[in-house]
């Protein structure tokens, strides 16, 4: 009796008559007779694909899964004990995963509500699963609002899962065996099924996007921070390079995003997103809509380094403690410096440590001498210090003792003839010496005595200059936190243009330019124009000559203006044989 008032009521539609049926169940039966040519009498069995075909689908989903999966087991047990089950399919209907009650798995499995059950359009007629591939919208299909005769006691109720460039990627599906009659009764599974789908799209869109900005939207300042209601994903330039469909809709009506700079869409750009991020209470974030209205805004900073390389995580884990959460990011050669280094650090190895000037040595020197538990420390810069200097400087200590030495290629020939025999009658002394020029063999460098050299470099460490290094990102946020206790942060184009720079004073020259920008900047956020300018820099660092004038050769004021240490400047007024005018 229903089956024959079934067929009648799609006769009607296809006779162009109003039902009172949704608008997207009467199309969906059309294309079922004029398109797919079926016939509603007919019983097909559920469609299942072969176990070949299902691994393929599967493995093809697999990121999707991976993201869908706490948020299906989360809805699950909100509908547990109400015999719901929940299916996602990929974009082709294809069911590749799947919770339901195992009590009914037989009856489950019989239904096509099962992994691999083929629930597209073409195959299974007007069902939740393909009327909302084809429509891309959620949809409740209801009872006899299924096509086909096998399928009008079930309750089907879909929503669209979109990727972050706006592709239809998978649908999530909750349904019902039998279910009450009114179709009203699916309300509040289609909000849940909804929420759930916008809630993978937001996760995908994170995971996609660690290493770019992310802005997210609320309308409700309460659940900006726990559970936005959209989100774009923007590079350096503020063109969107991600959005979840709620973001498509809020910001252009549905009309795909990707490209679109965001200042097009919003009341703000891209060097406004630091005043959005969460140290600022949530009320005051607040962004315009082109449409007059407003919602509130959440920016989160990029978060992975500026080029992905596989790190060594193993090496990495071992250069912690002293030496890996503050000396460097995610470089692979830093950590491979920083792992030798920890494992040095307790023996009594002599060590020098090579690297360009500001690359860090000193630094360096002095988380080995921390992590080695001697007591003592001294400190002797080789520029300048005489055979007297040095004796004074060794027969001072007692007891376990780190000699720093710094900068040995600066040491004069006399004190350098003297040194290893110093060191011989100081046992205790464990000299961690550093130089500018590279010991790597073959490299070339201004003499030291190889005895010398043979006594100090029982190994040798060498560091990354600043513009080889892959942590760069990382450097940036921690020397500017270090100097503004975490208040300050840079504009994205500030960012991207100190990542673009060269650092040929490495460390040293980044913290300086970090100061001069923290001290031009008129708020907590620092702007293009309150940086010093790159080329001015690099010019005075080759125009030697002309900062010792400007400077009265006063050494350690044009050391400051180079961005190096002033005994960097002695060796090159040494090489570039200047004089200082009389
Ligand atoms: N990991 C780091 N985090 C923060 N600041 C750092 C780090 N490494 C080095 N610096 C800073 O960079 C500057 C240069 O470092 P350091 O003095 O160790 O370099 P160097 O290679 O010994 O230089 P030079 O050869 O010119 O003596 C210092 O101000 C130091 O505090």
């Amino acid at each position: 009796m229903v089956e024959r008032h079934h067929v009648d009521e799609i006769a009607q539609v296809l006779d162009g008559h109003a039902t009172g049926r949704d608008s997207y169940v009467d199309a969906s039966w059309r294309r079922c007779v004029e398109i797919y040519g079926m016939d509603p009498t007919r019983r097909d069995p559920a469609h299942i694909v072969t176990d070949a075909e299902f691994r393929t689908h599967r493995e093809q989903a697999d990121w999707m899964i991976g993201a869908a999966r706490s948020c299906l087991q989360n809805l699950f047990r909100q509908v547990a004990g109400q015999n719901y089950v929940l299916l996602l399919t990929d974009a082709k209907g294809v069911c590749v995963d799947f919770f339901g009650d195992d009590l009914f798995l037989d009856d489950l499995r019989g239904a096509g509500l099962y992994l691999g059950s083929n629930w597209s359009e073409d195959l299974a007629g007007t069902c939740g699963v393909g009327a909302c591939i084809v429509t891309g919208e959620p949809v409740t299909v209801h009872q006899d609002d299924h096509f086909g005769n096998a399928h009008t006691d079930l309750s089907c109720t879909s929503a669209p899962i979109y990727d972050s460039l706006g592709q239809l990627a998978a649908v999530l599906d909750i349904s019902l065996l039998r279910s009450p009659s009114p179709k009203s009764s699916q309300n509040l599974a289609m909000s849940l099924v909804m929420a759930a789908a916008r809630r993978v799209e937001m996760a995908n869109l994170m995971a996609a996007s660690r290493g770019e900005w992310v802005l997210r939207f609320s309308s409700s300042p309460e659940f900006l921070d726990v559970d936005p209601e959209a989100a774009v994903a923007l590079d350096g330039s503020g063109k969107v390079i991600g959005a979840t469909r709620a973001a498509t809709r809020m910001l252009s009506g549905g009309r795909n995003l990707i490209g679109a700079p965001i200042d097009s869409l919003l009341g703000l750009s891209v060097d406004d997103l630091p005043d959005l991020m969460r140290d600022r209470p949530t009320e005051e974030r607040v962004v315009a809509l082109d449409d007059g209205g407003a919602v509130f805004g959440h920016a989160i900073a990029p978060q992975a380094p500026r080029r992905m390389q596989k790190v060594n995580h193993a090496l990495q884990k071992r250069a912690q403690g002293w030496f890996g959460g503050a000396l460097a990011g995610s470089d692979p050669t830093m950590s491979r410096v920083l792992s030798q280094a920890e494992r040095l650090a307790s023996t009594s190895v002599p060590l020098v440590i090579c690297g360009e000037s500001g690359s860090g040595k000193t630094k360096l020197a002095r988380a080995i001498h921390m992590a080695s538990r001697r007591r003592g420390f001294a400190v002797l810069d080789c520029a300048g210090a005489g055979p007297e200097d040095m004796r004074e400087a060794l027969s001072a200590q007692s007891g376990p003792t780190t000699l720093l030495l710094l900068r040995i290629e600066n040491l004069s020939s006399e004190t350098a003839q003297l040194l290893p025999g110093l060191l011989d009658a100081h046992p205790d002394l464990r000299p961690v010496a550093t130089s500018g020029q590279s010991l790597t063999p073959g490299a070339s460098r201004e003499a030291l005595p190889s005895e010398l050299l043979f006594r100090l470099s029982g190994s040798v460490l060498e560091l990354p200059p600043l513009r080889e290094r892959q942590d760069l990102g990382w450097l940036i946020d921690r020397l500017l936190s270090r100097r503004s206790g975490g208040e300050m942060r840079l504009t994205p184009s500030a960012r991207a243009e100190l990542m673009a720079r060269d650092w040929p004073g490495n460390l040293r020259e980044l913290g300086n330019v970090l100061d001069v920008a923290c001290a031009l900047a008129e708020s907590s956020v620092i702007d293009l124009p309150d940086l010093p300018a790159a080329s001015q820099a690099r010019k005075q660092e080759q125009d030697l000559e002309a900062v010792l004038d400007a400077c009265n050769w006063n050494m350690a004021r044009a050391a400051r203006r180079l961005g190096v240490n002033r005994s960097t400047v002695l060796r090159r007024i040494r090489k570039e044989r200047l004089r200082a005018p009389d």
